[in-house]
């Protein structure tokens, strides 16, 4: 039994290696190219299905936990499409915070395994479970992994226009939670002007679905609620916004209150002294992965 185990854990620990090094690869190509944007990886790899809507999550995937999968899947599930198409995106330059503690190549494993979880789960959904396995399998999303050196959401969403990755007319959903959403809306990125009107653009073709997120630093579900109401009214016409944006913005439902909050942060501390708590904080895979590899032990390379 016990051997069993070993040569199990021994032959994930040999396919994470080489997954590291497969995206190790991909990453420095990109790294050293003049590209903005690229899909490194799609999941699974033989496709042709095109989609005119993007589902996009843009992360640290620092790791990948179960609030991500909750907020990727509703989405997905709430608007039924056949094959819809997901892009799981990582920035190699984040707008405030330095890159760390997870190497890039961690991350880009952590968002493999986290769209093969996200596959399984979506599997067993009633949305997706269609007839017959076969069947069920072809509707699953296609899930890309890809890169950009953007880190705002406006640059970001140009440059995979830009991309042939997609077929042209697109839109793009980016599926992001409530503080994303303040900090998109907070003008002190938008040199040099320091107007909303950069978001303009952006607002006019893509959507923001995004989940709220009540805690003690962003307040509760009303004050989250009247954050885009005071938008619709035109209380930020001042600043350059318009107030149709708030028709380009969802605002769902995140965790109940009962459930216990889930974050990064939150899997990251679990992994050091809780490591029970990963089986709710993160997917099956990721877990797998975080609890063999020990990606924030403190040698982290990037
Ligand atoms: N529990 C959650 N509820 C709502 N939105 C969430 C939740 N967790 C993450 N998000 C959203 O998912 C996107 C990517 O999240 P991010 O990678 O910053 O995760 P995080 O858990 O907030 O990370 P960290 O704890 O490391 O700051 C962001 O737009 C964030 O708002
Ligand atoms: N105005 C913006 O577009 C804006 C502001 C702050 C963060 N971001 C981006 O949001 C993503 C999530 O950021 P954090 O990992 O800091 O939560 C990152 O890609 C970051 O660069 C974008």
């Amino acid at each position: 039994m016990i051997i069993a185990f070993k040569q199990l854990l021994s032959r994930s620990m040999s396919s994470f290696r080489a997954l590291q090094a497969q995206y190790g690869v991909l990453l420095k190509r990109f790294l050293n190219s003049n590209k903005d944007f690229e899909v490194l990886t799609t999941i699974p790899p033989d496709h042709s299905a095109e989609s005119e809507t993007l589902y996009v999550l843009d992360s640290s995937f620092n790791p990948p936990t179960r609030a991500h999968l909750r907020i990727v899947s509703t989405a997905l599930i709430e608007n039924p499409q056949h094959r819809p198409r997901v892009l799981l995106l990582l920035a190699t330059q984040n707008a405030d915070k330095p890159s760390k503690p997870a190497s890039f190549e961690d991350r880009l494993v952590m968002m493999e395994l986290f769209a093969r979880d996200l596959r399984a789960h979506l599997a067993s959904a009633p949305a997706f479970a269609a007839s017959g396995v076969t069947n069920a399998v072809e509707t699953l999303p296609l899930i890309d992994i890809g890169v950009t050196k953007m880190p705002y959401f406006v640059d970001k969403a140009t440059a995979i226009e830009a991309s042939d990755s997609y077929p042209v007319p697109l839109e793009q959903v980016h599926l992001t939670g409530y503080d994303t959403l303040i900090r998109i809306f907070d003008s002190k990125y938008y040199a040099p002007e320091h107007t909303l009107k950069p978001l303009g653009p952006f607002l006019s073709k893509h959507r923001l679905r995004v989940t709220m997120r009540p805690s003690d630093e962003w307040g509760g579900r009303e004050e989250q609620l009247e954050y885009v109401a005071a938008l619709a009214r035109g209380d930020r016409d001042g600043e350059g916004a318009r107030r149709e944006w708030a028709d380009r913005i969802q605002l769902v439902e995140g965790r109940l209150s009962s459930d216990r909050p889930v974050s990064s942060t939150r899997a990251r501390e679990a992994l050091q002294s809780a490591p029970q708590d990963l089986d709710w904080l993160v997917p099956e895979q990721v877990r797998q992965f975080v609890l063999s590899e020990r990606p924030y032990s403190g040698n982290s390379r990037m």
